[in-house]
């Protein structure tokens, strides 16, 4: 038996399809959702990211605007491109690309952003009102976009959550943590654990997995003798582990080919929660541009601060 597939592209096109409809029924209020990307260095992986995120937005009619600065830049010279979208009126949601430039303080970044435009939800305002389960007046804060990816990508192929043992390895801010937390949250109900670098016996951890989402970027950590027969295993971290004949980068993801085998579904790497990712920053960003219509519009439950 050979796992079945967990397709981050189709289902990524169904969210988007969602989404076209609300960007439509805001256009006839006379509300364009714009996205922003910052994005400092030379990173030729974190550009064409960065292009794909421009590329879903033209998709749904979300417009976007871009600002690229120098290796070099300083703090304050991104604080200032931050500052830019936080005023623009047209950027209603923005993200600033990670991982930013050595010897920048990641955290004095993120914590300039404007927690009502954070479109990655990495804020501390909105991963604080995570931990808290709290969201004010009924408005949901934005949440970081790929452990959202994972959870629609579950449910839209089926795979319950409720009553299930979840084992997440890795506990890194954009993944991990957060996704523990979702999991974990009144609704969703999963019984969650959190494996890293340091777990002892990892495969312990996983055998007594339904479902095994590895976000570490180890190539082919997850091996298949570790998996429970049927299990859900979802492919997050990728690593660059060479270049081919043609010099394009050899990627591997964190879970081991074999894994294919055992496994009852398995999302691919690329093709899975990569497009999720992407599909979810867009929602993210389509939600607070209604979101701050309608508070525009007075409505008091969604004013937000
Ligand atoms: N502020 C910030 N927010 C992020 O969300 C963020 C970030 N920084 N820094 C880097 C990581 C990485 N990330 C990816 C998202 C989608 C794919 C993706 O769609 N990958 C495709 C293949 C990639 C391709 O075809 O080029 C796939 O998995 O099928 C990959 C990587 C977002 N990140």
């Amino acid at each position: 038996m050979t796992a079945r597939i967990l397709d981050g592209i189709a289902a990524a096109a169904d969210v988007k399809n969602d989404l076209r409809r609300r960007v439509d029924d805001l256009s006839r209020e006379g509300v364009v959702p714009g996205l922003g990307t910052i994005l400092i260095g030379d990173n030729s992986a974190s550009r064409s990211y960065v292009l794909g995120k421009h590329r879903d937005c033209a998709e749904v009619g979300v417009v976007s605007a871009s600002i690229e600065l120098p290796a070099d830049s300083t703090v304050d010279d991104i604080e200032a491109a931050v500052e830019r979208f936080n005023r623009d009126p047209t950027v209603t949601g923005f993200i600033v690309q990670l991982p930013l430039p050595t010897g920048i303080d990641e955290q004095r970044i993120l914590e300039a952003i404007d927690p009502r435009k954070d479109a990655d939800g990495l804020h501390p305002m909105n991963l604080g009102r995570l931990v808290l389960g709290v969201d004010r007046a009924g408005v949901d804060s934005p949440l970081p976009c790929t452990p959202v990816g994972i959870v629609e990508l579950l449910t839209r192929n089926g795979v319950e959550l409720e009553g299930r043992r979840v084992t997440v390895v890795g506990r890194g801010i954009t993944v991990g943590r957060p996704l523990g937390l979702i999991l974990s949250q009144k609704g969703i109900d999963a019984t969650v654990s959190i494996a890293h670098s340091r777990t002892p016996d990892l495969g312990e951890e996983v055998r007594r997995a339904d479902i095994v989402i590895a976000a570490v970027g180890r190539p082919h950590l997850i091996r298949p003798e570790w998996i429970k027969p049927g299990a859900a295993v979802l492919d997050v971290g990728v690593t660059r582990v060479g270049t081919t004949s043609t010099g394009k980068a050899r990627l591997a993801g964190d879970v081991d080919p074999g894994v294919a085998e055992v496994a009852g579904w398995l999302s691919p790497n690329p093709g899975g929660v990569g497009p999720m990712t992407r599909a979810m920053l867009v929602a993210n960003v389509v939600q607070m541009a209604e979101r701050s219509h309608r508070s525009a519009a007075g409505d008091p439950h969604v004013a937000l601060r």
